[in-house]
């Protein structure tokens, strides 16, 4: 039998997105599935030859992956053959200093993945759980590892330190930033736009939120960096909090690293800041003035994050919005580039109202664009090329 299809997952905050696609010279898209996590009961929804399906899951638990993902492989293969699956590329959010390229996964390269599942515990564990999944569930198909921390590895070495004791940063603790592969393809998309050349600030604001600086197509600076957790506020996570904060929950507060944990990974944010829902599309419709002010946050910090950034390029020529939010909600955008006028951000209002490629002013000095991200592509590609053994790789490859 002829194996030709590469099939892609890439474990998010609030869902687990997979795609399908024919392996080609370039991977074609054929078709998409998501595990929606938001609502009960779970849901797989699908797209495949243009038509949209809709099949809720039995499985009701996060917990059991095994299970979760049978069921949704199973309706997959209700719309096509999976036996011909040549290669699964995963999305793994940490990859440290480790790896910087995609790498296949056998046991080695699989224990280093483990080994950052604390320093990501809204993703890594998740996608730990699910490369095993497919191995129990398809043994006989090769997996790869795509990661989020690979793009970022070609900043400046000085951009990764943080103001610490020097022998700290030297155990790995420095800046390592995430969203790699949603702003490795924003910047092929740009230098097919004719902006490969340009200094960029990319917003990738979905249930996770960073941005990135980026120039010559290589990333120069995020807003991310040990963690999932530093830069703006997300869905559920605060984005940076004063360190001294967490110092004295955890001293004269009485609470435990569990306890913080929690409050940080999944009780802030958004959804913290309302007291009301982590999606911005709730908060929009919202009149609660909490509401209101949970956009308001947001809309400020990413201002104040897209300014920072520009002072690592020394000036900014395109601003990009992606993601769930940064695609969709022009509210967003319009908030963000009125605190940005006075850097020469306009929007076209009726560009930005239809989610437009181009939605700044004609003659604005920043050309602002949005660019729906496509990490799965990027995903499918590294797949391919380690099938082909072309991939860079990391430390005890295979
Ligand atoms: N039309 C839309 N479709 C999907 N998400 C949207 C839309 N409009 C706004 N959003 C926001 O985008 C977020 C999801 O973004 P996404 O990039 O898919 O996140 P993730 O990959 O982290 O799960 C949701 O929390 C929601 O608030
Ligand atoms: C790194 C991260 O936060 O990812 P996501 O936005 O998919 O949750
Ligand atoms: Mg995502």
């Amino acid at each position: 039998m002829t194996r030709d299809l590469i099939v892609t997952v890439n474990p998010g905050s609030s869902t687990i997105k997979m795609g399908l696609f024919r392996a080609e010279d370039v991977p074609l898209r054929i078709g998409s599935a998501t595990i929606d996590f938001r609502g009960a009961p779970f849901a797989l929804r699908a797209e495949f030859g243009g038509e949209r399906h809709v099949h809720p899951l039995a499985a009701a638990d996060r917990g059991d992956m095994v299970a979760l993902l049978r069921e949704a492989l199973g309706q997959m293969a209700r719309h096509v053959d999976l036996d011909r699956t040549a290669i699964i590329g995963n999305r793994v959010v940490h990859g440290g200093d480790l790896f910087a390229g995609p790498a296949p996964i056998g046991d080695e390269v699989f224990a280093r993945i483990r080994d950052f599942e604390r320093l990501a515990p809204l993703h890594q564990p998740q996608c730990v759980q699910l490369i095993e999944a497919i191995r129990r569930l398809r043994p006989e198909v090769m997996q790869s590892a795509s990661f989020d921390t690979a793009f970022h590895m070609m900043q400046e070495p000085i951009e990764r330190r943080y103001a610490i004791p020097r022998h700290l940063h030297d155990q790995g603790l420095k800046r390592y930033g995430f969203h790699g592969l949603s702003y490795a393809w924003i910047a092929r998309r740009l230098a097919e736009l004719g902006a490969g050349g340009a200094r960029v600030v990319a917003a990738h604001l979905g249930s996770g939120a960073s941005l990135c600086a980026m120039s010559g197509g290589l990333s120069r600076a995020s807003s991310m960096g040990f963690s999932t957790l530093e830069g703006i506020p997300m869905a559920t996570r605060p984005g940076s909090v004063d360190p001294g904060l967490l110092l004295h929950l955890l001293g004269p507060g009485g609470w435990s690293l569990g306890e913080v944990e929690r409050m940080l990974y999944h009780e802030s944010g958004l959804l913290g800041l309302s007291g009301i829902s982590a999606d911005s599309r709730e908060l929009l419709a919202s009149t609660r003035p909490e509401a209101a002010e949970a956009i308001e946050v947001f809309t400020r910090r990413i201002a104040g994050e897209v300014a920072r950034l520009g002072s690592v390029l020394g000036g900014i020529d395109v601003l990009v919005f992606t993601a769930g939010i940064g695609e969709n909600q022009p509210q967003i955008r319009a908030a963000v580039a009125e605190r940005l006028a006075w850097l020469g951000v306009e929007l076209d209002a009726a560009a930005n109202a239809g989610n437009a490629l181009r939605i700044g002013a004609e003659g604005a000095r920043i050309d602002t664009l949005v660019i729906p991200t496509d990490e799965e592509q990027i995903i499918a590609e590294e797949a391919l090329a380690i099938l082909r053994g072309a991939g860079p790789g990391g430390p005890g490859r295979g």
